[in-house]
Order: structure tokens, then sequence, then C-alpha cells
């Protein structure tokens, strides 16, 4: 596979984009063309036995995948000592968290449409070439200024074939995992993914995440206190699932309608009926119920006033080149754990290769938010 690949040389880093859980992201140039692309390198020190086999399954998922919405991996190139691998990949201006941090308010209802009519054409087409992605959450969707989004990190992504087999249960990240992947179900399918579409549906509106769970029980209670407790009648098969416990506290309500209502005077953001309709779809406990990525491209809230806006009208932002989206998610984090990474970072303690990290606090702030 990696036979007859151009070296890495032949691009000149501009810079660090982000280092994920699999792979550092970089800006570069292709010094033949001038095309401007992201480079992906692939982590290798945690495999022993050679190829991470994580990156082998993204790498052969997107090099054969082509739809608008799925990120277009160009090639595969190697490192000097041929020793590491590289994705070359269109260069995308945003991430979607990252966006939604630089906004002032919520997107419109039509600019949600417009995002999720690209996200479930994305995800259908993963679906329809049995590809459940597992993974998708705001910081993996992407977004140039011409108002396309595009999802990425196939880290997760599993091909599927019936019969389901049982895959480990511990993939998706917490604030976006299906209730039935929280309980331990060992079979799960595609709803994964629509239920991470539900979460990221509400965020959208709201520009904030919809259940911030700390840990696996925090997260099922933010969800029962949302939804309401689950049980055998909307949920057939829920009490045999291995994490059902019957101390669960019984929430009898539903109270989303009140986070997202049909008018609002207290600065809720606002949902039609319909719109209404097609969140509680996504966010439908029974995943045998809930609704599939080609059902919810022809609800009709689509096609209800006001209607999606054009890519060509959506918000822009100047990319913010030179950063780190990394290192600015962590200066601006509340999480614990990266609270103490921030506060490193502040005493000047891990050295991220930007010289003016040793400043007071308010320096770090403004060097990010410029
Ligand atoms: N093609 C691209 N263009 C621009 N930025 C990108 C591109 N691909 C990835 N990124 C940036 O790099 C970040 C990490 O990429 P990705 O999610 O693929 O890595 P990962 O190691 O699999 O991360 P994760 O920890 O989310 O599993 C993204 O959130 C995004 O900000």
């Amino acid at each position: 596979m990696l036979l007859g690949c151009r070296g890495v040389d032949e691009f000149e880093r501009l810079n660090k984009i982000d280092e994920g859980t699999y792979g550092v992201v970089y800006r570069a140039r292709d010094k033949k063309t001038g095309e401007i692309v992201a480079l992906k390198k692939v982590k290798m020190e945690k495999e022993r036995e050679g190829f991470p086999l994580t990156s082998l399954r993204e790498i052969n998922i997107l090099l054969s995948f082509h739809h608008p919405s799925i990120v277009d991996v160009k090639e595969v190139v190697v490192g000097s000592n041929l020793d590491s691998i590289y994705m070359v990949m269109e260069y995308m201006e945003h991430d979607l968290k990252g966006f939604m941090e630089s906004m002032k308010y919520p997107f419109s209802q039509s600019e949600v449409k417009c995002l999720m009519l690209q996200l479930l054409k994305g995800v259908k087409y993963l679906h329809d070439n049995w590809v459940l992605h597992r993974d998708l959450k705001t910081s993996n969707l992407l977004l140039n200024n011409r108002g396309e989004l595009k999802i990425c990190d196939f880290g997760l992504a599993r091909q599927y074939g019936s019969p389901l087999k049982p895959y480990t249960h511990l993939v998706v990240t917490l604030w976006y995992r299906a209730p039935e992947l929280l309980l331990g179900a060992k079979q799960y399918s595609t709803a994964i993914d629509m239920w991470s579409l539900g979460c990221i549906m509400a965020e959208l509106l709201s520009k904030e995440p919809l259940f911030n769970g700390k840990t696996e029980f925090d997260q099922l209670d933010k969800i029962f206190r949302m939804l309401g407790t689950p049980n055998e009648t909307i949920w057939p098969g829920f009490s045999k699932l291995p994490g059902v416990k019957v101390n669960f506290v019984k929430h009898q309500y539903n109270l989303l309608r009140k986070k997202f209502p049909a008018t609002s005077f207290t600065g809720s953001p606002v949902l039609s009926d319909s719109g209404f309709d097609l969140l509680n779809k996504l966010l439908t406990y029974d995943p045998e119920k809930r609704i599939s990525a080609d059902t919810a491209l022809n609800h009709e809230w689509f096609r209800e006033v006001p209607l999606p806006k054009s890519k060509d009208f959506m918000p822009t932002f100047p990319a913010q080149h030179a950063q780190d989206r990394r290192l600015r998610r962590i200066l601006k984090s509340p999480d614990p754990l990266e609270e103490q990474h921030r506060k490193e970072l502040q005493q000047g303690e891990i050295g991220l290769g930007l010289v003016c990290l040793r400043g007071p606090s308010t320096d770090l702030h403004a060097l990010v938010s410029t």
C-alpha cells in the first residue's frame, strides 16, 4: 500500500493545527503545486506490533470514500526515515467546536438546517457503506469558509456487516455517547451515530453541549433528568442491559421542550414543532425506534420556513492559522484535568513550541484570543 508514496519532505509544514488521540495535524503547503493541505501524522508509539490498526482502518476508509460531507484524503505520504505515515487531507479552516466558541450568538434555525442537512448526508453515505463513525462530536466536524461541513476523524470508525458482532463499548466520547453504549450494550448499530447527531443538533441551536457528563454515571444522570428515566414500556430490552441498576432515580418527565420552546422570552433557543419532532426522534431511547439518517433527511423541518440557509450565506470567520486548536481549547477549558494542564502551560512547564507561553495568564488569553 505504501509503495510509490511521496515523501513528507515534499510538503512545507506551516504550523501545528491540533493534536488528537490518534495523530498530530499540521497545516502544510504542497511544494509542487503550492496547495495548502492538512497533514495528519499518524501516531505510532502506542502500537508495539508495527502500524497502528486504528490508523490503517481510518486511512483505508477515507481513501475509498468520496462525498462532499466527508473530508477528502488526497494521498498517504511517508516520513523521511520511512518510520512515520501522514495522511494528506483537504485543509478546512475550522472545526465546529472552535467555530462556535468564536460566535457571540448560537446559529439561527436556518443555519442549523444547512449544517444538519450536510451532516445527515455524510452520515447517510457512511451508513449506506456499512460504516459506523462512532465518534461524532463537534470537534470532528470541520467547516470551511464556503459554508461546507465535512466529517473527519475515522479512527474509531468500523465497517460493520451483518450479523452484528460485539464491539468494545467504550467508543463514543462521553457527551455524545448513546444510552445503549453507556448501559453496556454489546451489540449496537447505526443508531449510535444518530444519537450523537441529536446531541449535536441541540448544541448547534443553543451553543452549549446538551449533556456534558463528567463520568459515565453522571452522563446517564444528565440524560435521565432531561428526557425522563427509560423503562421497559418505552424501550423494550432496557432492563436487561448490563449497566441497568434497580436504584436508578426515576425521573418522570421529559423536559426537552422546556429547553427548546416554540416561543421564548427568556433567551432559550426557539424551535418549531417540526424541529422539535426531529430532535425528539434523534434522541429516542430505543435504538430500534431512533430515526435513521435517510428518514431524517426527508423530515418536514427541512421544508418548512425558515428554509435551510444556502452554504454561500453561512457565517465565516478568518481562520486562526497560526494557532494550535488544542492549546486554545485547553486555555479556555473548565475541565479539571485540562485545568492542571493549563496551569502547567502558564507556568511554562510544558513546551508546546510557542515562545510567549511564559507570561501571566492575561497574556495567555490575549495570545489565544487574537
Ligand atoms: N483536514 C483538516 N483540516 C483542518 N483541520 C483538521 C483537519 N483534520 C483534522 N483537523 C483538526 O485536527 C483536530 C484533530 O483531528 P482528528 O479528530 O482527526 O484527530 P484524532 O487524533 O483522531 O482526534 P480525537 O482525539 O478527536 O480522536 C480536529 O478537531 C481539527 O481541529
